[in-house]
């Protein structure tokens, strides 16, 4: 979601790890030419930026060896899925009242679903935040891992996701991906093994 902190914990993970990061709003800025999305959606549309999205994944979703962090809105179409699980998804589980409390604090000129004219910006970020959340509904689920603030907060006995620092929920990250890709490849190898003796049965 928007304000999850995916640029700041991606690109402390692209550098532990050694590999390359890509910001997908960045390159999608690139490849239409204007210097920021919130310009992209005001002179064309949310369509175009979506359509040029999924194009940006579709040619990160070939590369090897990078930590991409996606527009909050990859997850609404599947052809996206399809391209982000080419790699290992992410999903970064923060509490809606943290999201509004780090957007307030920036603004909501460069984020154009959140932005508003008028009112308190906490309120509104967190009203539109919600809105946004029940309609992607469980599309963050889709991902391959689930690295929940308030479950790092609670280990690390600490009462709020605030006190979590970028390197606390890089480090999180890492576990879980070093879990998922363990238990993956013990499937893949039990998979291959059941393979291999079917095969000698026949
Ligand atoms: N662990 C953290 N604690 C407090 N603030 C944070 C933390 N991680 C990121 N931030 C701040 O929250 C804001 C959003 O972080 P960041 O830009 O990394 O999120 P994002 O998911 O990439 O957002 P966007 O939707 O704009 O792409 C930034 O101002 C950043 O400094
Ligand atoms: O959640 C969203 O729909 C968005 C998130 C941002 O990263 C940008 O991709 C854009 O502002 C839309
Ligand atoms: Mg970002």
């Amino acid at each position: 979601m928007m304000g999850s902190g995916k640029s700041t914990v991606g690109k402390i993970l692209a550098e532990v790890l050694g590999y390359s990061f890509f910001d997908s709003d960045k390159l999608v800025e690139q490849a239409v030419g204007m210097p920021s999305v919130a310009q992209i959606f005001k002179v064309h549309s949310e369509a175009f930026f979506r359509d040029n999205e999924s194009s940006v994944l579709r040619d990160l979703s070939s590369m090897r060896r990078l930590v991409v962090a996606t527009g909050g809105g990859a997850v609404i179409r599947p052809v996206n899925w399809k391209n982000m699980k080419k790699g290992l998804s992410v999903w970064l589980d923060v509490p809606l009242e943290a999201l509004a409390r780090r957007i307030a604090k920036v603004g909501t000129a460069s984020r154009p679903l959140l932005d508003q004219p008028s009112g308190d910006p906490y309120t509104m970020a967190f009203s539109k935040l919600s809105m946004l959340a029940e309609q992607r509904g469980d599309a963050y689920a889709n991902a391959d891992v689930r690295v929940s603030l308030e479950e790092i907060a609670s280990k690390l006995g600490h009462d709020d996701v605030s006190k979590l620092t970028p390197i606390d929920i890089a480090l999180e990250s890492l576990h879980k991906i070093e879990s998922f890709v363990v238990e993956d490849t013990a499937v893949a190898d039990s998979q291959t093994e059941s393979q291999s003796q079917r095969m000698h049965t026949l």
